[in-house]
């Protein structure tokens, strides 16, 4: 891969950014004009012309100066190489795909303390751990290598070691700083260049009303200065806002700009958008621009994080530790070898993890000799940090219904040592029926990516609405199935943990709201986790329970790790008989005289048609309905055909099935690929409850038993 142009993300300490301030701006799109790539290269020369501090570091100056700058090592071998077909709906956050790039620098701020889950014991670090940003050595010293005075030497060696990445550190930030210098003139010019009300919109309007460009959307700088401007007067609107003009027209402007900018789907752009104020929505798409940092985490199950770090350094490995949040996280700034090929690597010491990957089994919070369920687990990031924390005791079973992931599964669990894992191969939607009873279930969900756009632009363009119906569909049947494998009588949990590496609303706090909707023997509790902003309790006229706000939404923007979502319940009882889907724990041995009245459905949830409504109810069938139907109009647009004719034409409505069902060619693709979707499912569902009962092709039995605790009467079963 072409190593990357200009300073990247990844040389920022993950943590809490300056506010929105565009000089920090440092990556365009590839096709940015000549001038842009021309003012990059003219930053990057300056980083390399500013005068070296090496003396300030550790009083060895020029030990580093005019050390010939190694060749970067190769990228590192990504966990992740199994992923194939998956890649288009289902997004990994956890291994780091990019390629080491260029120097990197600037400081990390603690985001907060991990919690005594966090493998506590392995904090060698210390407290001071982040505050080895810092450029100065003292501080360095003490925070990152040791509080024992006996390994004085070793730590000398190891900060000259370390030293060429804190000189290189200390040049981009000086470069960083005269680029925020030179872009507050800017700025400032730009401020007094134009009106006190910015131009921004066209007089011209297209026949939706949207203002026509009189650039070319090439245009690039040009381009960026009416975003700019636009969100100034967005934020602004009162004082800057042309007369007649509305918010609208404004916003409509605005997600034109970005789509023509960034390269986004204007469906996918809009969705976006609508999460944040239109400076945030600008930081956010910017962030997306650059690469978050690579991070490795350390396996102590075979290492602690402190012997880790000297060993990586002394193979000429710049790294830090990741912030107070975590004790098993370290920053990579540079490497002059492969970090997925160091024998350390091959001898599982470490894992090229994303940051935010760790929140999830942070939150989790599992227990030593507990027994866990990882609903979709593969490759094992999350699997691996599990059984880290459980120190290889009691037991996990790490599912992923994608064999071949299921086999890097393997392939990681292997090489990190973990003895107390049991993978298997299941849709995560089978689960109350394979086995049920567990202390704590993660569903790390498939998602549709959005929080993770720097590893895979792709997602800015191939996601489309229909995505944003299966995905959440398929999203709200695993959440009831992994709260039913939950064992609500455990001892030392009761929980579940459930997380994607996505954004949108429709697959998190709508998930999640479903999710209290269906089971009242869940609620939500807090997450334990130090930083995170909290979840939507109300958005887009959409209103969510109030503990919602115990959810965490992480953005690039603001934290600087991939967008991530975590939500954490605690079972609190039964799953009552008339409940939607499955509740089944019996095969670990803790069923008791309660359990034997619970009501018992092992039936696969395949379908949502008998939901009823609750106190929040009503808006996942009736929201659901809505994009259906505007995803038709769409469509038929898209084709040129007027949705109104078309749709109310009574020709078409005899057409209809008896149900209702649109048996023309009016079907969105959405809808019919999500029948495809259903049959599909139902047929695999059908195979796989074959496979469970030893192929015999029989159903599990579960169809057909009377339900217990129900005077033997038969439930309805979907
Ligand atoms: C976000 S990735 C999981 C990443 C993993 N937790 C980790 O930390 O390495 C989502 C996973 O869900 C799996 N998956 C998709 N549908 C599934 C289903 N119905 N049942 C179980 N796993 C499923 C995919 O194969 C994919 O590996």
């Amino acid at each position: 891969m072409a190593p990357r142009k200009g300073p990247s993300n990844r040389m920022k300490k993950q943590g809490i950014p300056e506010p929105l301030d565009e000089s920090l701006v440092t990556r365009k799109r590839k096709d940015a004009p000549a001038a842009a790539v021309e003012e990059r290269g003219k930053k990057r020369r300056t980083a390399k012309e500013a005068p070296r501090k090496d003396a300030v570091i550790n009083g060895s100056k020029g030990k580093s100066k005019g050390k010939p700058v190694k060749k970067l090592a190769p990228p590192p071998v990504s966990d992740d190489e199994i992923s194939d077909n998956e890649a288009d709906a289902i997004d990994d956050p956890d291994i780091m795909e990019d390629p080491l790039d260029g120097v990197n620098v600037t400081g990390l701020d603690a985001l907060g303390s991990a919690s005594d889950s966090d493998e506590a014991d392995d904090d060698e670090f210390g407290e001071s751990g982040s505050d080895v940003v810092d450029s100065d050595t003292e501080v360095r010293k003490a925070g990152l290598w040791s509080d024992d005075e006996d390994e004085d030497d070793i730590e000398e060696k190891l900060t000259a070691a370390n030293i060429e990445g804190l000189s290189r550190k200390l040049d981009m930030q000086k470069a960083i700083e005269e680029a925020e210098a030179q872009a507050e003139m800017e700025e400032a010019a730009l401020q007094t260049n134009i009106a006190e009300r910015p131009k921004v919109l066209e007089d011209e309007q297209d026949e939706d009303g949207r203002p026509i460009s009189t650039f070319a959307a090439q245009d690039l700088q040009l381009l960026r200065t009416r975003l700019t401007d636009t969100v100034r007067v967005l934020d602004d609107f009162k004082n800057l806002a042309e007369e007649g003009r509305s918010r609208a027209e404004y916003r409509a402007q605005m997600l034109k700009d970005i789509c023509a900018y960034y390269g986004y789907s204007e469906f996918l752009a809009d969705k976006l958008m609508n999460l944040f104020p239109a400076r945030e929505a600008f930081a956010f798409f910017e962030a997306n621009e650059t690469p978050r940092p690579i991070v490795i985490r350390t396996n102590t199950l075979r290492t602690h994080r402190r012997e880790l770090a000297q060993t990586l350094i002394n193979r000429g490995v710049q790294l830090e530790p990741i912030g107070k949040w975590s004790k098993v996280g370290l920053q990579i700034f540079e490497s002059q070898v492969p970090l997925g090929a160091t024998p350390e690597y091959l001898a599982g010491h470490y894992i090229l993890q994303a940051a935010s990957s760790f929140l999830p089994v942070m939150a989790l919070a599992p227990q030593e000799h507990e027994r866990v369920l990882d609903m979709a687990a593969a490759p094992g990031g999350k699997t691996t940090h599990i059984a880290a924390l459980m120190k290889n005791t009691g037991c996990i079973f790490a599912n992923d219904a994608n064999k071949s992931r299921a086999k890097g599964l393997i392939g990681n669990i292997h090489r990190l040592g973990c003895k107390n894992t049991i993978v298997c191969n299941y849709s995560a939607l089978e689960f109350p029926k394979v086995m049920g009873g567990f202390d704590r279930v993660l569903l790390d969900a498939p998602c549709s990516g959005t929080g993770v756009i720097a590893k895979d632009a792709s997602v800015k363009t191939n996601k489309t609405e229909a995505d944003f119906m299966k995905l959440p569909h398929l999203q709200k049947q695993l959440i009831l199935a992994a709260i039913d494998s939950v064992d609500h009588h455990s001892k030392t949990g009761g929980y579940l943990v459930y997380s994607t590496c996505s954004v949108t609303v429709e697959e998190n706090e709508q998930v999640v709201q479903y999710a209290l909707n269906k089971r009242p023997n869940i609620k939500l509790v807090e997450t334990g986790l130090t930083f995170g902003k909290e979840g939507f309790t109300k958005i887009g006229g959409r209103i969510f329970h109030p503990s919602m706000k115990m959810t965490r939404r992480y953005y690039p923007h603001a934290y600087n790790v991939d967008g991530f979502f975590v939500a954490k319940f605690k079972k609190i009882g039964i799953t009552p008989p008339n409940a939607i889907g499955a509740n089944g724990p019996s095969t670990n041995g803790k069923v008791d005289a309660t359990q034997q009245e619970e009501y018992v459905d092992k039936t696969p949830i395949v379908d949502e048609d008998e939901q009823e409504e609750s106190d929040f109810g009503g808006w996942d069938e009736e929201e659901d309905q809505k994009y259906m139907e505007r995803a038709q109009r769409n469509v038929l647009r898209r084709k040129g055909r007027d949705p109104k004719a078309v749709l109310d034409n009574p020709h078409k409505k005899a057409k209809q099935g008896q149900n209702g069902a649109e048996k023309t060619d009016l079907k969105t693709d959405a809808q019919a690929s999500g029948e495809r979707v259903q049959k599909a499912k139902k047929a695999d569902v059908a195979a796989q409850g074959a496979k469970v009962n030893g192929g015999s092709g029989k159903s599990s039995g579960a169809e057909s038993r009377p339900r217990k605790g129900n005077g033997g009467r038969e439930e309805k079963v979907r």
